[in-house]
């Protein structure tokens, strides 16, 4: 488990000049994945490029960490993606679609190529039942909004007042949540509910799989992040932002650490990829 600590600094890697402070023993791990034949780096979309905002629709990337994904991608035997819960169609109007950045939706299960597992007629009956009982709650209480997603739908309580927020949490905790076939996820504001498995930890694996990593560099602030560092192993890198237990093996605080770390890794990866010997 990872401590809020902060050891040494990363002022400089090679001759990349980096904003803020990175503890010591992360560069350490950071540099030692860059330096192996082939790299995959990941990250969460919410809270980790873009800072959390009241509305889903203003989140906007922070473009340092759009700009090293893209360098990143660039690079020979490096694979850059964005693993998030927002509906891919989302994602990509969101982030603006990087260029060469693999983007995964739906929380690791929407894919360029589709859905990771069948999305049945049942599936979808059942996904117009919760959809049509979040809207009725949220229409019961001031601020609490519905996300409608392709596999799930979303109960936000950001702009609620407390006790309104966790009467809204409540009802759907104790109703839509418990029917069969519903898979619950308790996120920042936010209860989802999904009509199939949604594990950023599979997308990993198959992410993993198709570039033949060798080292996994992965960053989440939230819940469903935890199945994706829970796959890491090895030389992987898993990279917790922000408070809350998570079994990630380093933390760091915000999302411009994260615009920080993403330029660090591209600036090792550069820094190896020029020190290999050409053929
Ligand atoms: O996996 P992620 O990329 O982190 O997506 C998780 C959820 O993010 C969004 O909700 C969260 O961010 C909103 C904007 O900052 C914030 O208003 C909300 O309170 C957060 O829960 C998104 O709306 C969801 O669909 C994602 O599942």
């Amino acid at each position: 488990m990872a401590d809020n600590e902060t050891h040494g600094s990363a002022t400089h890697t090679g001759d990349a000049a980096v904003a803020r402070e990175l503890p010591g023993d992360l560069v350490a791990a950071l540099r030692t994945a860059a330096s192996l034949p082939r790299l995959l780096v990941a990250s969460d979309f919410d809270g980790c490029i873009s800072p959390i905002v009241a509305h889903p629709a203003d989140a906007r990337p922070i473009p340092a960490s759009i700009d090293a994904l893209e360098s990143l991608a660039a690079m020979t035997s490096t694979t850059a993606a964005i693993i998030s819960g927002r509906a891919l169609a989302d994602l990509r109007e969101l982030s603006g679609s990087p260029t060469g950045v693999h983007l995964v939706g739906s929380h690791g299960s929407e894919f360029d190529t589709g859905f990771a597992l069948a999305i049945t007629d049942d599936d979808t009956a059942l996904l117009s039942r919760i959809v049509d009982e979040l809207n009725t709650i949220a229409a019961d209480y001031e601020g609490v909004t519905v996300e409608s997603k392709p596999v799930s739908a979303a109960l936000h309580v950001r702009n609620a007042s407390p006790a309104d927020g966790q009467a809204a949490l409540e009802r759907v905790r104790t109703g839509a949540a418990t029917w069969d076939g519903v898979q619950s996820t308790e996120g920042k504001a936010v209860i989802e509910l999904a009509v199939i498995d949604t594990d950023k930890g599979v997308a990993i694996h198959t992410l993993r799989e198709q570039s033949g990593a060798d080292a996994v560099v992965y960053l989440g602030d939230d819940v469903t992040d935890e199945k994706a560092f829970r796959v890491l192993t090895g030389n992987d890198v898993g990279i917790k932002v922000g408070d809350g237990e998570t079994d990630a093996g380093y933390r760091i605080g915000d999302p411009d650490d994260v615009a920080t770390t993403l330029t660090t890794i591209a600036a090792l990866r550069g820094d190896a990829i020029a020190s290999w010997p050409t053929l």
